[in-house]
């Protein structure tokens, strides 16, 4: 049973997620954190990966645009900044249309007092001020990838040139050229980072799944720059460890290999929900993996090599000499891996959700970033908080076998991730930065929602 009762709540929140899989996530778990304050919490979804309303029987649900059809991301061969340019085009109307009917039955319902949206659905910030709706923006990405984004958008100067790569960016030296987040250079491009930096820039706050531990410099650079508050209340998927999903009984198979592995001795492999690579990348992590002589366990998604399936690609000879220490799974539930004793390092693409939950469970990184923010988060990851290597130059089965072999002797890395570890805990606690600012944007929210009400 509900702590709050249905008919105590107060306040009516309106979500808008990212259909991604990794964006989709961070906003679900902020609805249950907002509802465990006594909030209407009602998500708003496309067609295309629609949530599992069974999972969430706290939520209200409404789909829109319910006969706009959604092309899947893979439709756009990778290209997220199409994607999102189709999206935010499609969704607008529809979500125009549903936040007037709302306003038109405010007098009998709960009205709606803010609209949270994920930064990448900007259509969200016009809409909402045209209707005279209060709006905060979710970032879902760190705030490292944030000022990367807004330097590129003030200086668009691309194509870079070759020589420049390997130079410090002059307005954040942490960041060489070469780790700027670019994405691709689609017409749309610039015209899309505008619309996600004005509607930031704009919004009443900002709510980051980051840590301040990790990145405070950084929220005060933004703050001082833009003016907007600041809440960096995460890692939203860790406040909400109470609420996580069940483990299939074939994912449980797994959890009882990692069982019988030594401790801290395994390496946990995943390039994320969307990044895929090609048959060679596939065959030299492969080898890199067998010759490293640690045992693995490697999610190879059926999708991760384009076009066939992945596994059948590998050759018998690597299935022989990896038998007895490597396992090979199509999806498994990370945060429950990463937290087990017997895992020694995570060799990840440091999409940003991997890399904060790598870091919450204290296990060092070998980076292997593909495309935009991944870039940035390696980068800090071996070069800022030291808690990782990266992989540089063409992967070759080589450089995994070398680095494996680095990552698993370096002590320093191994004590600087588990400090780290220790200040995530801290700033999750009740007196902790993460707590302390989620009960402040609870407040913000209740002494806005007042003021509109006057
Ligand atoms: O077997 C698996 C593999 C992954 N995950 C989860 O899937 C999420 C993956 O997210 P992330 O690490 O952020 O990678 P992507 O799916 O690639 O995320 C996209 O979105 C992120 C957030 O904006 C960006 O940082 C990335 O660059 C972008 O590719 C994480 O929560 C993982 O725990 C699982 O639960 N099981």
């Amino acid at each position: 049973m509900d702590r709050i009762q249905q008919k105590e709540r107060k306040g009516h929140l309106v979500l808008v997620p990212c259909p991604l899989p990794s964006h989709m996530s961070p906003m679900l778990h902020l609805g249950k954190l907002l509802h465990s304050q006594g909030f209407f919490i009602t998500i708003i979804h496309t067609q295309l990966n629609p949530p599992n309303y069974s999972q969430y029987p706290e939520f209200s649900f409404e789909s829109i645009g319910g006969d706009v059809l959604l092309e899947s991301y893979s439709a756009f061969d990778g290209d997220v900044m199409l994607f999102l340019s189709e999206l935010n085009m499609k969704c607008e109307i529809p979500f125009h249309d549903f936040l007037v009917n709302m306003q038109s039955r405010r007098r009998y319902d709960n009205p709606i007092s803010c609209v949270i949206y994920d930064a990448v659905m900007y259509f969200c910030a016009g809409v909402a001020d045209h209707l005279k709706f209060l709006r905060i923006v979710l970032r879902t990405s760190s705030a490292a990838n944030y000022i990367g984004l807004s330097i590129l958008h003030e200086n668009y100067c691309l194509p870079i040139q070759e020589h420049q790569l390997e130079e410090p960016v002059a307005e954040f030296p942490l960041l060489r050229v070469k780790d700027m987040p670019l994405f691709s250079t689609c017409k749309h491009t610039r015209e899309i980072l505008t619309c996600i930096h004005n509607g930031t820039k704009t919004a009443s706050a900002i709510i980051w799944n980051s840590i301040w531990c990790l990145e405070h410099a950084l929220f005060e650079r933004i703050e001082d720059e833009i003016l907007v508050p600041i809440y960096p209340i995460g890692p939203l998927q860790k406040h909400c460890g109470s609420f996580s999903t069940n483990v299939l009984s074939e994912e449980q198979n797994f959890l009882v290999w990692l069982d019988k592995q030594a401790p801290s001795s395994v390496v946990y492999v995943s390039i994320g929900s969307v990044v895929t690579m090609t048959e060679d990348e596939l065959l030299e992590m492969a080898w890199g993996l067998a010759n490293s002589d640690q045992p693995f366990l490697w999610v190879v998604r059926a999708c991760l090599v384009d076009g066939s399936d992945a596994v059948e690609q590998l050759p018998e000879e690597f299935h022989e000499t990896t038998r007895n220490r490597g396992k090979i799974a199509s999806w498994l539930p990370q945060q429950k891996v990463l937290a087990h004793k017997s895992i020694g390092c995570f060799l990840t693409h440091n999409g940003w959700n991997s890399t904060i939950e790598s870091i919450a469970e204290g296990v060092p990184m070998l980076c292997w970033p593909r495309v935009g923010d991944q870039r940035v988060n390696a980068r800090f990851v071996s070069h800022v908080w030291r808690v990782g290597i990266q992989l540089e130059d063409r992967l070759s089965r080589d450089g995994v076998e070398s680095a494996v072999r680095t990552l698993f002797s370096s002590v320093d890395i191994q004590e600087r991730v588990k400090e780290l570890k220790k200040k995530v805990e801290i700033s999750m606690r009740q007196e902790g930065p993460s707590s302390d600012f989620f009960g402040r944007l609870v407040k913000n929210i209740r002494l806005k929602e007042k003021t509109i009400r006057l």
